[in-house]
């Protein structure tokens, strides 16, 4: 392009032109800074500095490093007058020098808190920066933070977690949203938000509406209820002096039997929320008390998560089976997370290791409930207040099934009262024929079984116009049809009584029971053999048993004289049946004694008598526990007779329903010669003996 002369009379001209020197300065100076390289910004620094610099001439280099499009060009070249050219250029130069500022800005935003992580986080803070340029920036991240903050005000969160959340919502703000910090901190944020840190359910503590609320709900189980209005009392009074302390209830009983029933019952009677958490198989101590947020992924533990659900801070948490928790592991002790949570003393300051602030735990009533307290841990037990749950008898069975289950079946298969009779004999039968458990959850299966039957018969009734008759009634005989042979006879009175074989009676976590001991000799060298899954304390148990026999042969009446052994040229082994079930104990020891007498003079113990008790090298009868478990067990199994130490004899009188004790004839007995006596109802005893036996009889030894 020619170039033209300069019109110095022209003031609009002359004015142009120092617009474009001013512009194209600040051009040249953003270039240098921002380092484009740019071939002509030193020809053009030069133009610049020069007095005698002709404007049509910056204009075309200008050009050439201006971003411009084609037509923009072409535009330019096309103009004739200086004016216009000078004009249309300093037009796009100022536009080019506003995008060169906005890269600047992005340039100084980002380089400050650029490291290497991130080409990319350079590229999205260049994007926002523009969008923000173009008032395209979106509000939704605003808003979230927003609502966030709103939701941490409603929470009312205690002074020192409101510091915690403060620190962390200020390096919330500064983030990028996109950035996986933002997410971990805004989830923190969501988890203290919906936490219940100052709401309450309002408490129901009217001790008459919770009596009736558990009669209702349960059959029988007095001293549990006993024990549980008292509670409610207690809290009902502490509450009125503002000071709730109360102790953490565990129950323990074998399955079945109402726990978790009853906790949700205790729930409904206060008007708190109920909350369960089953802890079998619990073997990490973060899944109670949460995992380090710095771990990816990390949330709450379980406690965290139930306070989250019921959205108040005063629930009735049910942690249920306490004994099932894993002992110390890999990954802590899930066991030693509680002693913190179960401390009445302890828990107001409950810390989760994600939420890393204190949690007030003190207004949830926490009830535990185990099958076994054997495996809590002792500190764990000591903070606890065991309420013992045995197992049924088949009376109380029975009035459960027909004031509880049978209306509760009936109402879930969706038919009336009147639909499904079921007799009291033939409830009795499936209760005695087709369970043995010491619970209900079986029995509640068969009823279901039975109303089943009946719901499908009523329903072909009904589509045929009741053309095909429904009978509502269920009786015994009907039972078999139903549900099918018995699957269970009775263990004892069906049993032949052998020499060498006693039943013993047992209690474990899953209720009480019957259990024989097997004895037999063999031609050998006075060894001794035991079988049958026999723990250390059982074991030991044997042998206190088979040396007792041996030294008192003699007196006992299996040897001719003192100086001979009843093993001489015998080994004996010894076997308690269902050999895949772990026995353990030192109750079997009276049990013991009298097989290995039966066995060595051949005369039988009775299978109807059975007998429970631990005993002493010296021929002592010591108590033992479990005694309620196992004499409904053993009264189930139909044994008649039940001969035990003397000093559990109180606890046969407090514990026993009557209609057991009424059906059972006991024997109490505070040496071995009164047992073996009264076992082979006086049989094997010599002269000797007897006499010994007698001068030990000073107590009455029946009920
Ligand atoms: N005394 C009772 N009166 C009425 N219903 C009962 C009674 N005992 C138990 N039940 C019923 O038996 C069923 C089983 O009870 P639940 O589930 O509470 O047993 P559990 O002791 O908690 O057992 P687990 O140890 O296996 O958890 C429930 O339907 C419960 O209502």
């Amino acid at each position: 392009m020619p170039d033209q002369t300069v019109d110095r009379s022209d003031q609009e001209l002359q004015d142009l032109i120092v617009t474009l020197r001013s512009t194209s300065r600040e051009f040249v100076a953003l270039l240098q800074t921002l380092k484009v390289p740019a071939p002509a910004v030193t020809q053009l620094e030069k133009f610049l500095k020069s007095v005698t610099v002709v404007p049509g001439q910056v204009v075309d280099l200008l050009m050439s490093t201006i971003e411009s499009t084609f037509e923009e060009k072409i535009e330019i070249l096309n103009a004739i007058d200086l004016k216009e050219r000078i004009a249309r250029a300093s037009e796009l130069l100022i536009r080019q020098i506003h995008v060169l500022k906005i890269s600047q800005k992005v340039h100084d935003n980002v380089e400050g808190k650029l490291n290497k992580k991130q080409r990319e986080f350079y590229l999205r803070e260049q994007m926002s920066a523009i969008k923000e340029e173009l008032g395209e920036k979106d509000g939704a991240e605003d808003d979230e933070l927003t609502l966030i903050e709103k939701q941490l005000e409603a929470a009312m969160l205690p002074a020192e977690v409101q510091k915690g959340v403060d620190r962390e919502m200020k390096r919330l703000k500064k983030m990028q949203p996109a950035s996986s910090e933002y997410s971990v901190i805004r989830n923190y944020l969501d988890w203290i938000a919906c936490l219940p840190w100052a709401k309450s359910s309002e408490d129901i503590l009217d001790v008459e509406r919770a009596r009736k609320q558990l009669n209702d709900d349960h059959h029988g189980l007095e001293k549990v209820k006993r024990r549980i209005l008292e509670y409610l009392a207690v809290t009902k009074l502490q509450q009125l002096k503002g000071d709730v302390k109360g102790p953490i209830l565990c129950l323990v009983g074998p399955p079945g039997v109402g726990k978790t029933s009853l906790g949700r019952s205790i729930a409904s009677a206060m008007g708190r929320k109920f909350h369960r958490i089953a802890l079998g198989g619990v073997w990490d101590e973060s899944e109670i008390r949460g995992h380090r947020r710095t771990y990816v992924g990390a949330l709450p533990g379980l406690i965290i998560h139930g306070l989250k659900k019921c959205e108040v801070n005063n629930p009735v948490f049910l942690l249920d089976e306490i004994d099932k928790v894993g002992s110390r592991g890999h990954h802590g002790d899930p066991s030693a997370a509680f002693l913190e949570v179960l401390d009445p003393e302890q828990n107001s300051t409950f810390t989760d290791h994600y939420l890393n602030v204190p949690f007030d735990l003190s207004k949830v009533l926490f009830i535990a409930t185990a099958n076994s307290v054997d495996t809590i841990p002792g500190p764990l037990l000591d903070r606890m207040e065991l309420i013992t749950l045995p197992g049924y008898t088949y009376a109380e069975k029975l009035a459960i099934a027909t004031n509880h289950l049978l209306p509760k079946q009936i109402r879930q298969h969706g038919l009336s009262k009147d639909d499904v009779q079921i007799t009291q004999e033939a409830l009795l039968k499936v209760a005695t024929g087709y369970t043995r458990e010491s619970g209900v959850r079986q029995l509640e299966r068969e009823v279901g079984s039975l109303v089943r039957h009946k719901a499908v018969e009523y329903a072909e009734a009904d589509e045929s116009k009741h053309t095909v008759k429904y009978h509502p009634e269920v009786t015994a005989a009907d039972v078999e049809d139903i549900l099918g042979q018995e699957k269970f006879v009775n263990e004892v009175t069906e049993r032949v009584a052998v020499p060498g074989v006693v039943t013993g009676m047992a209690y474990n976590g899953v209720g009480g029971g019957i259990l024989f001991i097997e004895a037999s000799q063999m031609p050998g060298k006075g060894q001794l053999q035991l079988t049958g899954s026999l723990g250390s304390v059982i074991k030991e148990s044997s042998m206190i048993a088979l040396s007792w026999v041996k030294s008192h042969g003699y007196k006992i009446g299996l040897t001719d004289s003192p100086a001979q052994n009843v093993m001489e040229k015998a080994d004996v082994h010894i076997h308690m049946p269902s050999g895949a079930t772990p026995k353990d104990g030192p109750s079997a020891g009276i049990a013991m004694v009298c097989a290995l007498v039966s066995m060595f003079s051949n005369e039988v113990v009775p299978a109807t008598t059975a007998m429970t008790g631990e005993f002493t090298l010296r021929g002592l009868v010591m108590p033992v526990g479990g005694i309620k478990e196992k004499v409904i067990a053993a009264h189930r199994a139909g044994v008649r007779k039940i001969i035990m130490p003397l000093r559990n004899r109180k606890d046969v009188i407090s514990d026993v329903p009557l209609s057991v004790r009424d059906d059972i004839e006991f024997y109490f007995a505070s040496t071995i010669w009164e047992v073996l006596s009264e076992a082979f109802e006086g049989r094997v005893l010599t002269g000797v003996a007897a006499a010994d036996s007698a001068a030990s009889v000073g107590v009455d030894s029946h009920l």
